[in-house]
């Protein structure tokens, strides 16, 4: 028998924490032995997710690098953003492999993260380690690391969108505009006022407009598969549903192309990988369609008229857009088929 992958799971009392609990304690090849609280340690997780009782009966642990290095091989982190920024440089110097899912590793910039995020940025010499993990664009860099940045939500479903396009040289740069709408689970399991029910049930709202965090990353993986500089206008929303990210992408070609072309390219991007789906024509995804699982499914359309392109991209915000393609990254890394432990259907309805 070979021995499992010892995995620690620090902010695992949040919902990325959680769905990482979910997702690994069905893997084939991984064990969890840590899950970490900054805040609770030494209650059982199971108090806070009562759905774990029975299943997972461990209690939590406190942050503490040393303990960690006892217990696990890889380190999960799910923490807000400004944490990992300290914490994954301790991780890695004690030898352990890092898969952060916050942002603070994502910008290779480290001013352009302070902008946008307002936080104090990493060392440079972690930043350069970070590997950006979206997983179908460039997983071939992920085998073998020890340090991977998860990419953001949002632009897992928008960059996924655009991918093909972009590395093909078709896209006019200045042309995209995304318009993206989430689930309320996108923002956590902390309360605040936007996520208040009274307040976001029958109710959908654009926020952050023109200031979203996620704008300069899919402005620097779009500009690197591009081979030149792309701006975008992103604007994204919150929409009374609990899981779910849905981005409508409006794009305009350098020269003009057939739908069917533009099929074609998509199809031999994304061959061979289990996670995309690209849809026939004349249909689109829904989020529903993807509920619960690790999928990114696409529909597109050209419109003769004003030559424009439109784009759907839909994902699970706290599954491939978070914990599954976490997961995702954990078997490039480790030279695993990529979709070990994740091959399950959305759930539906
Ligand atoms: N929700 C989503 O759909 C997605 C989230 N992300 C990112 O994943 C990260 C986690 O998000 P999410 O799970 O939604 O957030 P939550 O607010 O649900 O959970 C964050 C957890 O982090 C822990 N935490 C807080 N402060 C610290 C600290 N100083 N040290 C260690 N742990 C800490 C908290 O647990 P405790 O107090 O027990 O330590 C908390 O449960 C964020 O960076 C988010 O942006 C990325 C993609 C999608
Ligand atoms: C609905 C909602 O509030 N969503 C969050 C997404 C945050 C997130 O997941 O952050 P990272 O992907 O950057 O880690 C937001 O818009 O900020």
């Amino acid at each position: 028998m070979t021995t499992k992958l010892r995995a620690a799971i620090v902010g695992s009392t949040g919902y990325g924490g959680v769905e990482l609990i979910r997702l690994l304690l069905a893997h084939p090849n991984v064990e969890i032995t840590s899950v970490i609280s900054s805040s609770s340690a030494g209650a059982p997780i199971a108090d806070g997710y009562p759905h774990l009782n029975q299943i997972l009966t461990d209690r939590l642990d406190a942050v503490d690098v040393e303990l960690i290095r006892g217990k696990a091989d890889v380190v999960f982190l799910a923490t807000p953003h400004g944490v990992s920024t300290e914490l994954s440089p301790k991780l890695l110097d004690a030898g352990l492999k890092v898969i952060d899912i916050s942002g603070d590793f994502r910008l290779q910039s480290g001013d352009v993260y302070e902008t946008w995020y307002k936080h104090k940025p990493a060392d440079p010499e972690y930043l350069k380690r970070a590997v950006y993990g979206l997983c179908e664009v460039f997983g071939e860099e992920v085998r073998g690391k020890d340090f991977i940045s998860n990419p953001g939500c949002y632009p897992t479903a928008t960059l996924l969108g655009l991918a093909p396009l972009a590395a093909s040289g078709w896209i006019d740069p200045k042309s995209i505009i995304a318009d993206a709408k989430s689930g309320v689970s996108g923002a956590g399991r902390g309360l605040s006022l936007l996520v208040h029910y009274s307040e976001i049930n029958e109710n959908f709202l654009a926020y952050k407009v023109n200031k979203h965090q996620h704008t300069p990353e899919i402005e620097q993986a779009l500009s690197r598969l591009a081979g030149e500089e792309v701006v975008m206008t992103f604007t994204t929303h919150l929409v009374p549903m609990t899981r779910g990210i849905l981005s409508t992408i409006y794009v305009n070609l350098k020269s003009p192309r057939s739908e069917d072309d533009i099929r074609e390219l998509y199809r031999q991007y994304y061959e061979g990988r289990k996670f995309v789906r690209l849809r026939e024509k004349g249909k689109y995804p829904a989020t529903k369609e993807v509920w619960g699982s690790n999928y990114c499914d696409i529909g597109l359309s050209l419109d003769s008229r004003t030559g424009r392109l439109t784009i759907v991209s839909v994902i699970d915000n706290v599954v491939k857009g978070a914990a599954g393609q976490a997961v995702q990254n954990l078997n490039l890394m480790m030279g695993w088929d990529e979709a070990t432990g994740l091959a399950f259907t959305p759930v539906y309805p």
